[in-house]
């Protein structure tokens, strides 16, 4: 079993170097900043524990629910603190599980447990956090939906996406929700402002596979099936001043209003030029 890079750096999200998923991905852009991403390319310090651990216990007596949740998106945002997205803004990790939560929390959800789940979906899967921390900290409840959301990352890339298809009619209804959330605020970042690297192909390939597992999970929260729907049936996303679907089979013609929706930055660029503004780690 690879041994996890240390807990909130760059690599640490299961998308860049240590996991051996097969993705054939590497450092961000080649660059270095922080010092956790020093710290990676020694397998010694590799695994040091974080300089600042945190204690993150479940405080005694009643939780009122908004303290509750707050506490919850502190913990997320201190296990994600050094990471960024694949993206070429490299956007801090924390975002990607705060819109999770709020696109089930503006499309109707109430679950706390559910929402708490959305924010933590990450932890496990992509830092040093363990289940039995999550349990520790929130409860067996809201542990095991983010159990259910974390995939096995000794498996390569295709045998993890492979396993999605496989169990996501085997999980519960809330594990789903956070699928469907998951995937949709994934697919609407790549169409707008795709991974660094990434060919259409393979915008199209996670599409298609995407399309797979929210086809299956989408009964469990019908208003973000509707939105993914509309998304596989309408989203373009620009390559080199070019337009493509993002779905290839589903998708309809490009229209002005999909132009707008995908980042007008890149709209605006011509073939081979940089986005402006500049991405702030370029
Ligand atoms: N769209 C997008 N995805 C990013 C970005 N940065 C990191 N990711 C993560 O990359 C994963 C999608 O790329 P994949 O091709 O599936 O992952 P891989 O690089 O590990 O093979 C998602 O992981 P995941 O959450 O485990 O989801 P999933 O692949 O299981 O759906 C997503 O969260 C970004 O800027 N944009």
């Amino acid at each position: 079993m690879n041994t996890p890079p240390p807990e909130g750096s760059a690599a640490a999200n299961g998308h860049g170097l240590p996991h051996g998923n097969g993705s054939g991905s590497s450092s961000y852009l080649g660059l270095h900043h922080h010092d956790d991403d020093i710290r990676l390319h020694s397998p010694a310090l590799r695994q040091s524990p974080p300089l600042d651990e945190r204690k993150h216990e479940c405080p005694e007596g009643d939780e009122p629910p908004l303290a509750l949740m707050l506490r919850t998106v502190d913990f997320a945002a201190y296990k994600h603190r050094c990471q960024r997205r694949k993206d070429l803004d490299q956007t801090p990790y924390i975002n990607h599980p705060v819109a999770v939560a709020n696109l089930l929390s503006s499309t109707g959800v109430t679950d706390i447990r559910v929402l708490q789940a959305a924010v933590l979906h990450d932890t496990v899967e992509d830092t040093h956090t363990t289940i039995e921390e999550v349990i520790r900290a929130f409860g067996p409840e809201v542990a095991s939906i983010v159990e259910e959301c974390t995939d096995d990352t000794t498996l390569t890339g295709q045998e993890r996406k492979a396993e999605q298809l496989r169990t996501a009619p085997l999980k519960s209804r809330e594990a789903q929700q956070v699928k469907l959330a998951d995937k949709l605020h994934n697919l609407e970042s790549i169409s707008r402002s795709p991974p660094v690297g990434w060919t259409v192909r393979r915008i199209q390939a996670y599409f298609i596979w995407a399309k797979h597992v929210t086809d299956i999970c989408g009964p469990s929260h019908p208003p973000l099936a509707a939105r993914l729907q509309t998304l596989y049936e309408t989203a373009h996303t620009r390559v080199n001043g070019e337009y493509f679907p993002c779905h290839p089979d589903v998708c309809g013609p490009l229209t002005d209003q999909e132009k707008k929706r995908v980042d007008p930055r890149f709209a605006l660029c011509q073939a081979g030029d940089n986005p402006c503004p500049s991405p702030i780690f370029f």
